[in-house]
């Protein structure tokens, strides 16, 4: 063999592997004819249906229930929550493969569903953990990227910086720089990039945790170990049930259809072309907004501060009163409330049930579920909020400050690494269909005036 250069090496070692591993790359070759073909058929029969009207106030609204985008993984409905390939979070409890003495469903397993819509047999499920473990080792150029970054950043920068700093992997990126692929073809090297990117990113988060929090201290992958389980051994928690937490954390958190800021945003990056990892480095910067996954963070700096101020042991009323003073200041209440959900979301109720099984006399996870009570109702007295119910980051936090990570700025992270399996397998998906680069149309305040005002020529 000729080699020349580190990436050609990489290549040469990638085709040696693909031919002797890779079950669902080559199931994802069965399958990607017979959906496109599938695709095809639907457009035909029902391209000029109307799926939605839209409404100027939906269009300045956020968009809510605007049905505009196709994303084949996940779906949410307001009443029931999100189903990934149909299934719900406890049917992909019960299906999914789990560690020896585990209940939590392994992440590995959700993303051969992800990409396949079927469960994976143990021979499949094997090979993507074995795959991602080869895949998954961090070469010395990126450890010494991860900790030469400040320590005054948000984790989740860090997180996202890394990404970018990756991205000279991109396998597709190297092939279209250099005019070696056709549209065909794009799909595979999505899929590569996106299996590299799933094997690394525990790995690159194991470390920013340690660079950040505890001195560079590096703790080395155990390749005994599963996905989510490693992740937890190299955040340094070494529990059965810390492990288990997180196996049901990184499932759970995977995939809520297209729509939410982090899917869309990986989505429309990813509609340009861009590579796996520039689409999620961006997806990870929405997924850090206070509104959507920072959030979970958010949930635990104000049940602190509540029980700051007010003690423990607090009163249903003190919660009220707290509630709505954070309300007056002109605050959310973290964890409450959603843009599609209008229902308790069902993977809080998976988190709670997990604190159920495995949690006793913790007065800060007693607290999460005495608010569960509380909260609610005194939402619905604000009349404007539409979900008075809470979501997943109402719960999520708590666990991990339970098992002892008290960094709460971190915790997005996490919620980041599980959220890489539903992008990851959208883009693949996105590029298999040829989806076109997304670009929806703006209207101005002008623009209404003048199509729906009554005086036409309104300047
Ligand atoms: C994984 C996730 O991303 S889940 C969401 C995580 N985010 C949070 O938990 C933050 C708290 N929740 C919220 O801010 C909102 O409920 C969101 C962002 C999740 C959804 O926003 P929307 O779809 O706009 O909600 P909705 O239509 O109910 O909002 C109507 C009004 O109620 C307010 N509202 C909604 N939820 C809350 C809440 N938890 N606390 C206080 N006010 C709220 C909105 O800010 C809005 O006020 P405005 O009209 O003065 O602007
Ligand atoms: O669906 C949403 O808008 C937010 C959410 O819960 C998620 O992305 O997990």
């Amino acid at each position: 063999m000729q080699v020349n250069s580190r990436s050609a090496v990489q290549m040469f070692y990638r085709s040696v592997y693909n031919n002797t591993h890779g079950l669902l790359k080559k199931r994802m070759r069965e399958l990607v004819p017979v959906k496109q073909a599938l695709l095809r058929d639907v457009r035909k029969r029902y391209g000029a249906k109307e799926v939605c009207k839209v409404t100027v106030d939906q269009a300045i609204g956020g968009m809510r229930n605007v049905f505009g985008l196709f994303y084949d993984a996940s779906l949410l409905d307001a009443k029931t929550g999100i189903t990934m390939r149909d299934y719900n979070i406890p049917e992909l409890q019960e299906y999914l493969q789990k560690a020896e003495n585990g209940h939590e469903p392994l992440p590995e397993a959700l993303f051969w569903l992800l990409c396949t819509g079927d469960f994976p047999s143990e021979q499949e499920f094997a090979d993507v953990q074995q795959e991602w473990k080869q895949r998954g080792q961090l070469d010395s150029e990126t450890q010494k990227f991860i900790l030469s970054l400040p320590k005054a950043a948000h984790p989740m920068t860090m997180l996202s910086q890394t990404l970018l700093f990756l991205q000279k992997d991109s396998q597709f990126q190297q092939v279209y720089d250099q005019g070696k692929v056709s549209k065909p073809q794009y799909w595979e090297y999505f899929y590569e990039d996106a299996m590299d990117l799933l094997a690394k990113i525990p790995r690159v988060a194991a470390l920013i945790y340690r660079h950040k929090y505890k001195n560079g201290e590096i703790i080395s992958a155990d390749d005994n170990l599963d996905w989510a389980g490693n992740y937890a051994h190299m955040l340094g928690y070494n529990k059965f049930e810390v492990r288990e937490c997180l196996r049901g954390y990184l499932s759970i958190h995977a995939d809520h259809e297209g729509g939410n800021v982090s899917a869309h945003t990986t989505h429309l990056v990813g509609s340009a072309l861009a590579d796996p990892y520039l689409s999620y480095s961006a997806g990870v910067n929405g997924l850090a907004g206070p509104l959507h996954g920072l959030a979970n963070q958010e949930v635990l700096k104000w049940l602190l501060e509540m029980r700051e101020e007010l003690g423990e042991n607090i009163s249903n009323e003190k919660i009220q009163d707290y509630v709505l003073t954070t309300i007056r200041e002109g605050k959310v209440i973290p964890g409450y409330g959603h843009a599609v959900l209008r229902y308790t979301d069902p993977r809080f109720i998976h988190q709670k049930d997990f604190a159920a099984r495995h949690i006793k006399d913790d007065p800060l996870v007693d607290l999460v579920r005495q608010c569960y009570h509380v909260i609610p109702p005194v939402l619905k007295t604000i009349g404007k909020i539409q979900n008075p119910w809470p979501n997943v980051d109402a719960h999520s936090g708590v666990l991990l400050y339970h098992y002892g990570m008290r960094e709460f700025q971190y915790y997005t992270v996490v919620f980041a690494v599980s959220r890489a399996l539903g992008c990851m397998a959208n883009l693949i998906w996105s590029r298999a269909f040829g989806l076109p680069i997304e670009r929806p149309g703006s209207i101005t305040m002008r623009w209404i005036e003048e199509k729906f005002g009554e005086n036409q020529n309104i300047k």
